[in-house]
């Protein structure tokens, strides 16, 4: 489903991705953590090109970003993105925010994409909010919005950059509840998110990343299960998010 293959990326002389070499299969989830500034985010942002590379080459569903001919809009409108800020556009209503990229991208009329965004809406629990504006909801609120914006797309896979970083701890577990119930549907899925509760509980492998480079690609049971067998680096974040 997503091949990353000996990516390495610079920003102006600091390069912050070095031979990044990882794969995705279709109704995975991987979760990719790490020390802060290690690369993670910038790694996700590559998967659909809005972070461009300088060397290696990422294919999503058979489709390289390297090629020139890619049509990046058109990969892009397959991969739904998630972030830590919602983002969602503070002058349209729900109910806009949900339909614009489909009339706009995809091309649907708006009873079809008006459909699609409720079903994706009621999917996360919001049904009633349709009509309000992302400023009457709560963070939580918003980022499941986000969610059901980006599932109306119908994604082929879904990327997740710290999404509930920005929230306030009780608004976090109502998050975690749309994305584990969309792991349990088979969801392909790459999480960059410091919730090692929820990579136990749902993903299936983990990445560890260090200064840019994957130093772990292994299962779940193997990064949780037996941190002995893990590499320093990793060995020092276990033992400190283990100690909570
Ligand atoms: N646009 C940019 N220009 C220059 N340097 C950048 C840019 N974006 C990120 N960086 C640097 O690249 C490194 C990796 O950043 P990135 O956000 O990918 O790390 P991260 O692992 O996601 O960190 P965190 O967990 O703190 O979000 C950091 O040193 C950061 O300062």
């Amino acid at each position: 489903m997503i091949k990353i293959s000996n990516v390495s990326k610079w920003y102006g002389s600091f390069q912050v991705l070095t031979d990044c070499t990882t794969h995705i299969e279709k109704g995975e989830v991987v979760v990719v953590c790490g020390p802060s500034g290690s690369g993670k985010s910038t790694l996700i942002k590559t998967v659909n090109a809005l972070e461009p590379i300088q060397k290696g080459d990422i294919v999503v569903n058979g489709v390289s970003i390297a090629d020139p001919k890619t049509n990046l809009p058109k990969l892009r409108s397959h991969v739904g993105m998630v972030f830590q800020h919602f983002e969602l556009f503070p002058h349209l209503s729900v109910t806009e925010n949900l339909t614009l990229a489909q009339i706009k991208v995809l091309g649907r009329n708006k009873d079809d994409a008006l459909k699609r965004g409720l079903k994706m809406l009621d999917r996360v629990g919001l049904s009633a909010h349709k009509d309000k504006f992302p400023g009457q909801l709560s963070g939580g609120q918003q980022q499941r919005v986000a969610i059901a914006r980006a599932l109306s797309m119908d994604p082929i896979v879904m990327l997740f950059d710290e999404p509930t970083s920005a929230l306030d701890p009780e608004m976090v577990g109502e998050v975690l509840d749309v994305m584990v119930q969309l792991a349990n549907e088979g969801m392909t899925m790459m999480c960059v998110t410091h919730e090692m509760g929820f990579a136990r509980k749902v993903s299936h492998r983990v990445i560890f990343m260090d200064q840019g480079r994957i130093i772990e690609d292994c299962t779940k049971q193997e990064f949780f299960g037996s941190p002995e067998a893990r590499s320093p680096r990793a060995k020092e974040f276990l033992s400190k998010i283990l100690q909570h």
